[in-house]
């Protein structure tokens, strides 16, 4: 596991976006999965930079989302798909065909999940997971529980999630219940593991996940057991972990 400890979140999102920068330039066709949330957007940012000063080429570029809330059509600002799209997709040259986000209007769970399973496979598999943290060690929205999940599932969010979530909607009322996740094995699967954390309010579940016991009641802690992990976390999400790095 690399750790890389950046002064705050602009440091951290810098490098981030290098990480990911250098993936496409030695692999122009590589398949990113890609994460919404907070954390991501700076490194968003920093990517399109690149594609707009011409260091970044996106055309061959395919990406499979984590997750999506069960309810919300592409069309609503709250939903995923908005989301990369507004943060990342318009802004780059990436075919909107080459990209994938599970379908948060679909009325067959097992279907959906299963038809996402096959979008990811299709692809020949992940070269890079990006990935936030949750504060309960969630990680897309896989959320603490007896086991793992292996494929894409239907889950219902935890109070926890709603609410730190609900800052993003109007009303915590409007925040879905349920949402579609890829699974940890297929996380755990991608080549390579980036997680990216920010703020102090991350630095009790950074030491838990990485430096904790290995348990599906800490999602984030199977990370542990990848062997090509990078932590980029600024100063204040890697305060309680300062004697690892
Ligand atoms: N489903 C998302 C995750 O993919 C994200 O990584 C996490 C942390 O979000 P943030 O980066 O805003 O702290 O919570 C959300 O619920």
């Amino acid at each position: 596991m690399r750790i890389y400890e950046a002064k705050d979140y602009e440091g951290m999102s810098r490098k981030a976006a290098n990480i990911i920068a250098a993936q496409i330039v030695m692999k122009p066709d590589c398949v990113l999965g890609l994460a919404t949330g907070s954390s991501p957007i700076g490194t968003y940012k920093r990517l399109i930079e690149g594609y707009e000063n011409g260091d970044l080429d996106f055309s061959e570029v395919k990406s499979v989302n984590l997750d999506e809330y069960k309810g919300l059509s592409k069309e609503n600002d709250q939903s995923y798909y908005y989301f990369m799209n507004e943060k990342l997709f318009r802004h780059v040259n990436i075919k909107p065909e080459n990209t994938n986000l599970p379908d948060g209007l679909a009325t067959d769970d097992d279907a959906e999940c299963t038809r996402y399973d096959a979008v990811v496979a299709a692809t020949g598999g992940i070269d890079l997971q990006l990935l936030g943290l949750g504060h309960n060690g969630h990680i897309g929205f896989n959320e603490p529980a007896q086991e793992y999940a292996k494929g894409t599932n239907c889950v219902a969010l935890t109070q926890s999630t709603i609410d730190a979530n609900s800052r993003l909607f109007e009303k915590a009322e409007d925040v879905p219940r349920f949402a579609y996740t890829m699974g940890v094995g297929t996380i755990m699967k991608a080549r390579k593991i980036l997680i990216i954390v920010s703020g102090a309010d991350k630095a009790k579940i950074v030491r838990k996940a990485f430096f904790g016991p290995v348990t599906p009641e800490v999602p984030a802690s199977i990370l542990q057991f990848h062997n090509d992990v990078t932590i980029v976390g600024d100063e204040a999400a890697l305060a309680e972990i300062q004697e690892f790095i």
